[in-house]
């Protein structure tokens, strides 16, 4: 398997552009804790956000939306079953749904859903990396919500589930990692401080699922999702004086990104 390479600027620019254009409608089914921060991220970038999450209805909307976002933050079996029937709505209807498996490895319950949500098709899958080499089953000391790995040391997970599981796979930290198990993309950028606030993982595995829906090299449309909120979280961290005054400049930096200004 080829070592990272980075992502190119060119590339970052025309994904924007065409996410921007094609405004997708993306089903969240995520946790309590980053609601509303999702769906600013995602209306700052110029996507459309719905959080439905009744069985039924899930899975009536995830056959329609464009991109379905299944986080297991704040996972009970009654939302297990719903994610799992939209999940199986989505690829029944040809539509395109990721991962974000928050502490899996952590706790027994969220570890054995995420395991039997490998089986059905992941566009893509985004983590920090003691999440990504628990769900690739590698040894780990799973602390909770928080990363305790540096996420290049996460690669060689990252690589394996993807191949396993045929998603694209982003292990994301202070350098984020992206791969399909035969290619590695990297991106840079970003703040401490993203780390400071709570929801921009989980935020970006939305902005994830919206990227892994659009046309072309879905490794490339996923490491483009993640370059275009590392360049916002720098921009917001250069001009924030904590985690209080970031959250603001990030939604803005997110809406003011042109894909001129990536190329
Ligand atoms: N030390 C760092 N330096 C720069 N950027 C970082 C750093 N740590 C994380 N990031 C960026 O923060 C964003 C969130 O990634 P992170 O790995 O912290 O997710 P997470 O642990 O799932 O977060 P959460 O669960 O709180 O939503 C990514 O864009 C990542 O690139
Ligand atoms: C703090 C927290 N607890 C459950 S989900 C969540 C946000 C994960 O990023
Ligand atoms: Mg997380």
């Amino acid at each position: 398997m080829s070592q990272p390479i980075p992502l190119s600027h060119h590339d970052v620019a025309h994904s924007l552009a065409l996410f921007r254009q094609q405004s997708p409608l993306i089903h969240c089914m995520t946790n309590d804790v980053v609601q509303t921060f999702t769906a600013n991220v995602l209306l700052a970038l110029g996507a459309s956000p719905a959080m439905v999450i009744d069985a039924e209805e899930a899975a009536q909307f995830s056959a329609v939306a464009s991109a379905l976002l299944v986080n297991v933050g704040t996972l009970t079996r009654s939302r297990s079953a719903a994610m799992l029937a939209a999940v199986e709505s989505a690829n029944r209807a040809g539509r395109s749904w990721s991962l974000d498996p928050v502490a899996v490895g952590a706790l027994a319950f969220r570890t054995e859903f995420c395991h039997q949500l490998l089986n059905h098709q992941p566009a893509a899958i985004r983590g920090n990396a003691s999440e990504i080499m628990a769900l690739a089953q590698e040894a780990v000391s799973g602390r909770g919500v928080d990363s305790r790995h540096q996420s290049d040391a996460a690669i060689q997970a990252a690589q394996k589930l993807a191949l396993q599981s045929g998603a694209v796979v982003a292990v994301t930290g202070e350098v984020d990692f992206v791969t399909d198990g035969q290619r590695t993309l990297s991106v840079s950028g970003g703040s401490p401080l993203m780390t400071r606030v709570v929801g921009t993982g989980c935020a970006l595995s939305a902005v994830v699922a919206g990227f892994a829906s659009l046309p072309g090299d879905r490794l490339i449309q996923v490491a483009s999702a993640c370059r275009v909120v590392s360049l916002a979280g720098e921009r917001a961290a250069a001009i924030a004086s904590g985690p209080g005054s970031f959250i603001p400049a990030f939604l803005d930096a997110l809406y003011l990104l042109t894909p001129e200004e990536l190329a």
